[in-house]
């Protein structure tokens, strides 16, 4: 890696350190008022944790499969250029293809305001196979701002001279102490595709309340939704910018069973929140346009 990028990381207190996920190395930044990590393998935020907080993200303590797409994902899991299944690939991953490649360190340095700033970069060209599955030449540049709460922003630019729709999400795991007792507002009143109830169209009626074995997409979905966690007496609250969809997940505990990549109980610990364009809000990247989709987390006690 480039020696000077190396210099500008340690000047604002990180250091890449060899990570298990795919044997890829790993951004950690360590602050007076946090400590968090970056996989370049999917390039995505590891962890975020403030000082003297628990970690605001969650990790599976599961290893996960070591096949060319076993997942190893959790965090904030960057979905791209797909959400879901792909249309007609069925060996093809879900949720696209950004999460199975290392992103390359391109930028780092500090905001105005002190905050961290880290870039990431994944190209077509970086790996035959990210061009066997998406013939049409792109970039990603994914920005992380570090500071009091976090945020993420993938800016995906079409290089090619044709159109490609995108589907696309930040599949954020929020750690919370018990999906039973977690409770997320925001979302009252809008319509979303219950996808454990042969996908139909149900609309929101208050809060959603508890957040277990659920996977919802609300489409045209409020740019605010808030996480509430009792116990731990703080919410998250969870903006987004150029996403049109949020959705929801969590295993529950038949499917927790019978995935590999998480352990029985772990579905308790985690509330998936997602910042995306999915479904009737997928969209069209005209040729040498491109597109933002941004996340920013913050936390308030309660
Ligand atoms: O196992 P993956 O590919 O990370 O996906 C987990 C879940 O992600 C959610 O976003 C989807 O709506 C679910 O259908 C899916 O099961």
């Amino acid at each position: 890696m480039n020696g000077q990028l190396i210099k500008e990381l340690e000047e604002v207190g990180g250091e890449i350190l060899p990570s298990n996920i795919r044997d890829c190395d790993e951004i950690v930044i360590n602050q007076p008022s946090f400590t968090a990590r970056i996989a370049l393998w999917g390039g995505h935020l590891v962890s975020f944790t403030p000082t003297g907080q628990e970690d605001w993200l969650f990790q599976s303590e599961n290893e996960g499969a070591d096949n060319r797409f076993g997942r190893r994902h959790f965090g904030v899991p960057v979905c791209w250029p797909w959400f879901g299944a792909h249309d007609s690939e069925s060996d093809y991953p879900s949720h696209g293809l950004a999460r199975y490649f290392r992103w390359k360190l391109i930028e780092v340095g500090r905001f105005k305001n002190g905050d961290i700033k880290v870039v990431l970069r994944l190209r077509s060209e970086d790996h035959p196979l990210v061009e066997e599955m998406w013939q049409q030449p792109f970039e990603l540049k994914l920005t992380f701002r570090l500071g009091e709460g976090f945020s993420v922003s993938l800016n995906a630019e079409n290089m090619s001279d044709k159109p490609f729709t995108v589907s696309e999400a930040f599949h954020t795991y929020f750690r919370v102490s018990n999906n039973q007792k977690t409770l997320i507002s925001g979302l009252g009143g809008v319509s979303y595709i219950d996808k454990i109830d042969n996908s139909g169209t149900k609309v929101q009626d208050g809060v959603v309340t508890p957040c277990d074995s659920m996977d919802r997409v609300y489409l045209n979905a409020p740019k605010l939704t808030e996480i509430h966690d009792k116990k731990l007496k703080r919410k998250f609250i969870v903006e987004s910018k150029g996403s049109h969809s949020t959705v929801l997940w969590n295993p529950g505990e038949a499917l927790a069973k019978m995935r590999t990549d998480i352990e029985d109980h772990e579905y308790k610990s985690f509330v998936c929140v997602e910042t995306a364009n999915a479904l009737a809000n997928s969209y069209v990247l005209e040729p040498g346009d491109s597109h933002k989709l941004k996340l920013s987390v913050s936390c308030e006690s309660l």
